[in-house]
């Protein structure tokens, strides 16, 4: 049902705020959104989907039980999908599914997560990237329809991380051309698949693939576990939900295990290899971890999944940074504006200008991964050793900065932060769990440290390396750059702190070799260097990608548009730079005085972005639907908000709780 809420007059403060504004907001929508027809096309869309849709709960969510909670999930899918099938993909186009637009009104629907997420963002794309076309035309279309609903089923109780050593196996059973999936032991259970416990009938499967009495290591394959009709659990599977956890707890995480439950031989997805109907297997995959596709995929994705989720807290922390108002500066005058003071611009214009590289640099990731996979259709596998790099550290850093800038936030709005009704507490723990799922933030580094290691041995030794580590060819034999304060130089000193770590950790390895250690046991003493030197390496890409981008994108932009966005990439550098003071000590010629003139241009930086802090959030073009925040609506009745959502606690509905005369009194009265 949809709750009706009260139509208020801007706040006075927020209102002064947008006088303030010297820039022209829409502009810099179309340059977040992708240019002018992608904002009108997002605007469309978000209009189809909240003009139709059961979008806002009379009990919020978080008041529910779990069982409820999953249930109002699930109705509310239903309703979303709908509107996604009939109604939105006629506009992006049907290959367009995975479009981020889709993906960004679903929270108008859904403060957590939708059970259905992982069928679209996980479950669907593997078909595509994984099937062969005859397979594709057996399960796609139904899929797309929501005739069938699928899980992504890798992960394992016993491993998560190390798919190599996962223990599901699938072994070919070539009478009856059929595999038998089996979970020898408890650890082989299937563990966390999203949209798996209670709402998938069908989900991809990662198993050790056995045929002619040999393990040719993990392949995926496609598996119905419920009856289709009565979505009973079939013979042989046991399925059901692994328990509360921290966020994700509108969705249904799920544990799968096989009892020799049989699948015809054709439910193996067989893009890159196959299994013959003799059980011969056949390889055709160029490169060995193409069946690691979905996860790269969707470690690409996250990257602008991290400036949504970032642009959310920052406008919910700014507005209400403008409307509250705390400690008297100065006897009997009003007590100020909390965004007037500069340790909380501090807190918050990073978040501003971080959404923005996230949201530059995901678009530039975008049309890489895109031309990588266009030429591995064509047989040519030579860059994929590079999207990986890029795309591991990329899901790292961005995860993980998102993840401190929204706590961030979280502490620039005070005890009110903490209310769930800011929002604010969901964001988090969705952005939390990212930095863990799709390959934690420590093993993707060190997957990023092997490509670096190799690419500044080539270097080293004279050959020309690939783009994003082009910098090692300037850098990898200059002990230390010269430090100028210019964008350029900054970018450039970001080269030379990864660079000179890169180096360290070479040199690290090969001392540790001399000294009699294996290359195994060298690298594994090496690894905390190795995963701040892949970090570092992550941070030279982004202040290069946000800054080029940048500059590309506001070429023909009015000349205000062209400063503010400006103003938040030289933030971005400056930021970093003063974070990373110790690094540019070591391997540039900064000085003392280099860093305190730094540290005097950052704080004017500030003081400079502030009137255009309210209007900077704007620009992100969030509806209050896709908020839901009491802190951050447009209209910024932070106080009233906050009321009306107190009201609705459970705890509200009787003036006693009966727990009173059952406990309390009887203890008063001594008679517990
Ligand atoms: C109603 C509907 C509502 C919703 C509608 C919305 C619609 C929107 C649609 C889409 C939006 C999508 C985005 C939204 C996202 C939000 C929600 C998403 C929820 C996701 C939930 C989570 C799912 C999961 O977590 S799935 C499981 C993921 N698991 C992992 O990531 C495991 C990590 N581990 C690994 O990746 C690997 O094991 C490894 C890389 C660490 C090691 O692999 P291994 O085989 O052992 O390899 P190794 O020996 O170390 O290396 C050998 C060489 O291979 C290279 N290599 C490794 N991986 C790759 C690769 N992928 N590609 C290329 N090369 C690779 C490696 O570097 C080595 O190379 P070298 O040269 O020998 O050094
Ligand atoms: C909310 C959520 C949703 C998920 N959804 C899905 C899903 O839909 N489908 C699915 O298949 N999976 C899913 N996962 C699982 C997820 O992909 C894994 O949890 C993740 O890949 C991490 O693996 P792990 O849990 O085995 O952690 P572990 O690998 O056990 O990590 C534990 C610690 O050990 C460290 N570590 C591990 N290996 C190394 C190493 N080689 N070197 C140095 N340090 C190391 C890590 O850095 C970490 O600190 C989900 C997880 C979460 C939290």
């Amino acid at each position: 049902m949809k709750a009706n809420r009260p139509k208020r007059d801007v706040h006075p403060d927020l209102a002064r705020e947008r006088l303030k504004c010297n820039f022209n907001i829409e502009e810099v929508t179309n340059i977040i959104d992708g240019g002018k027809d992608k904002t009108l096309e997002r605007k469309k869309i978000e209009d189809i989907a909240l003009n139709n849709g059961a979008c806002l709960d009379e009990i919020p969510d978080e008041c529910l039980s779990i069982k409820e909670r999953y249930e109002n999930a699930i109705r509310k899918s239903c309703i979303y999908s709908n509107i996604v099938r009939n109604e939105m993909l006629e506009i992006t186009g049907m290959e367009n599914f995975e479009s981020p637009v889709l993906r960004r009104t679903a929270d108008a629907f859904f403060k957590d997560i939708s059970p259905f997420m992982l069928h679209l963002g996980m479950f669907v794309p593997t078909l595509i990237g994984q099937s062969t076309p005859e397979q594709m035309a057996e399960w796609l279309p139904k899929a797309l329809d929501m005739k069938i609903i699928g899980a992504y089923a890798q992960t394992e109780l016993g491993h998560g991380t190390f798919i190599r050593g996962l223990e599901t196996t699938a072994t070919y059973d070539p009478d009856k051309e059929e595999f038998v999936l089996h979970s020898p032991t408890i650890t082989s259970y299937k563990w966390w698949a999203g949209g798996l416990g209670k709402t998938a009938n069908h989900c991809v499967v990662m198993a050790q693939l056995y045929t002619q009495g040999e393990c040719h290591g993990t392949h995926l394959f496609i598996v119905q576990i419920r009856d289709l009709d009565t979505h009973m659990p079939l013979p042989g599977i046991k399925v059901g939900e692994i328990g509360p956890r921290m966020g994700f707890s509108s969705a249904d995480n799920g544990f799968l295990g096989f009892n020799s439950f049989r699948i015809p031989r054709q439910n193996m997805l067989m893009k890159h290899a196959k299994v013959e109907k003799d059980g011969c297997y056949v390889k055709s995959a160029k490169h060995g971890k193409l069946t690691y596709g979905t996860m790269v995929f969707i470690r690409v994705t996250l990257v602008s999944e991290m400036s949504f989720n970032l642009s959310k807290a920052a406008t919910i922390a700014i507005r209400y940074s403008a409307v509250r108002r705390q400690t008297e500066l100065r006897p009997n005058e009003p007590e100020p504006q909390i965004l007037d003071y500069p340790t909380q611009q501090h807190k918050l214009f990073i978040c501003i200008a971080t959404a923005h590289a996230f949201q530059l640099t995901s678009k530039w990731l975008w049309d890489t991964f895109q031309a990588v996979m266009a030429d591995v259709r064509k047989g040519n596998v030579d860059a994929l050793p590079e999207l990986h790099a890029l795309s591991s550290c990329l899901k790292a850093v961005s995860t993980s900065d998102a993840l401190s800038h929204i706590e961030q936030c979280r502490f620039a709005c005070g005890g009110h932060g903490y209310m769930l009704s800011s929002n604010l507490p969901f964001i988090y723990s969705f952005v939390a769990a990212t930095r863990t799922y799709e390959g934690d933030y420590t093993v993707l580094l060190l997957q990023t440290a092997r490509f670096l290691v190799k690419a500044w041995e080539q270097a080293e030794s004279g050959n020309n390396v690939t783009p994003t580590v082009a910098y090692l060819n300037r850098t990898a034999n200059t002990k230390r750059v010269v430090w100028d304060n210019t964008h350029e130089g900054i970018i450039q000193s970001f080269q030379a702190i990864a660079a000179g770590k890169i180096g360290q950790c070479v040199r690290s390895i090969r001392d540790r070799i001399k000294s009699g250690m294996d290359y195994e046991d060298a690298w594994l003493m090496t690894t905390v260097q190795l995963v701040a030197a892949a970090e570092a390496h992550c941070r030279a890409v982004l202040v290069n990608t946000y800054w080029n981008e940048m500059i590309r994108l506001t070429k023909s932009s009015s000349a205000n548009v062209k400063t503010v966005m400006h103003q938040l990439a030289v933030l971005y550098l400056m930021y970093w730079a003063l974070e990373k003071t110790g690094d540019l000590l070591k391997y540039s010629s900064v000085s003392k005085q280099d860093l305190d003139d730094l540290q005097r241009r950052y704080e004017e930086l500030l003081a400079a972005l502030r009137p255009n802090a309210v209007s900077l959030v704007d620009a992100f073009d969030l509806r209050d639907e896709i908020l839901h925040s009491s802190l951050g609506s447009y209209d910024g009745c932070v106080y009233e908000r906050l009321m009306e959502e107190a009201q609705k606690s459970p705890l509200n509905a009787e003036p006693v709780n009966p727990s009173f005369h059952k406990y309390i009194k009887p203890l008063m009265q001594g008679k517990l």
